[in-house]
């Protein structure tokens, strides 16, 4: 069956032999296995920690975790009482429905509406929708935000982010194409630095030291490459990225964190989260996310 569902999980298995599995909890994508037009092995593609709590006791340390209605410590009055990173990755989705099942993918819609523990903390009108399609060498993943109060309602105001962790050997990664592009650096000491824009003039963006870097307005294409592998990303809707690794420095301090776990991934993370998407009563925001799974030879020709 190309779509199982057991246990709080939904698994996504493509003809060609790629599969995907998606937590209910945080609707969170712990696995992603995909071959490639020049590997034809399907191989995992997401860092999970070995330490990451899969039991909905906590945020997924890896995968691909969904960041809604903030991004970091909320910073706007309506987010006030969520924690870091919003809610949206630690609350049980449900599953909604089959929406595509073909050769071209197989693809699954899972929701998230208000219920009384959001609304203790967030009483706004939302509904969320996450749809997640794996083709052969591709994943898919769009979110979607309705305000869902009535026409003259009150506006709903978020942030949203998907914090991919791709499995990458740290210190031989790099993203392009952000030369030029304004970044914020979260690593500085003080808020004061932290809020200078600073712009980047590296060719290609290493993680080799902690990196926690916002581009706004960051082109919505890059590549992520190192020596034998790489993937593509393509986003509409998020018009910011983040890239991020702790290395050992700020890495040995989180808890659910294997160690040298650091060495394994770079988070490249397709965001909204420089200012605030505003929707009005019944209007809707897309943001998306298209993953391939290709070669460095191939992307590095592109750069
Ligand atoms: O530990 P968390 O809440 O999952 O966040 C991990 C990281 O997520 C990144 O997106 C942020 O830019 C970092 O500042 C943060 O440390």
């Amino acid at each position: 069956m190309p779509v199982e569902q057991s246990q709080g999980k939904v698994v996504l298995k493509h003809p060609k032999g790629s599969s995907a599995e998606i937590l209910l909890y945080g609707a969170s994508i712990i696995s992603w296995k995909s071959s490639s037009s020049t590997d034809l092995a399907p191989k995992e593609r997401l860092f999970v920690s070995g330490k990451a709590a899969l039991d909905g006791s906590k945020p997924v340390r890896g995968g691909i975790p969904v960041v809604f209605p903030c991004f970091g410590a909320p910073s706007h009055p309506d987010h006030a009482k969520l924690p870091q990173h919003g809610f949206a990755r630690s609350e049980v989705w449900s599953f909604s429905d089959v929406v595509m099942d073909n050769d071209a993918g197989v693809s699954v819609r899972l929701t998230l509406l208000p219920n009384d523990s959001i609304k203790a903390k967030f009483d706004k009108p939302f509904e969320l929708a996450y749809v997640v399609t794996l083709s052969e060498h591709q994943l898919s993943t769009d979110l979607h935000v309705k305000n869902s109060g009535t026409p003259g309602a009150a506006t709903l105001q978020f942030q949203a982010l998907l914090h991919n962790y791709i499995r990458a050997p740290a210190n031989d990664v790099l993203v392009t194409p952000l030369q030029g592009v304004t970044y914020y650096d979260k690593t500085e000491a003080t808020d004061e630095l932290k809020a200078q824009p600073k712009t980047e003039t590296r060719p290609g963006v290493d993680v080799k030291k902690f990196t926690d870097s916002v581009y706004e307005n960051a082109g919505g294409k890059y590549q992520v490459v190192w020596p034998g592998g790489g993937l593509e990303l393509k986003t509409k809707g998020f018009k910011d990225v983040v890239v991020w690794n702790p290395q050992a420095e700020a890495g040995a301090k989180i808890g659910d964190m294997e160690a040298g776990g650091w060495e394994k991934y770079i988070c490249v993370e397709p965001g909204f989260v420089r200012g605030f998407v505003t929707l009005a009563g019944g209007e809707t925001w897309i943001g998306q996310q298209v993953l391939t799974a290709t070669d460095s030879s191939v992307l590095a020709a592109k750069v």
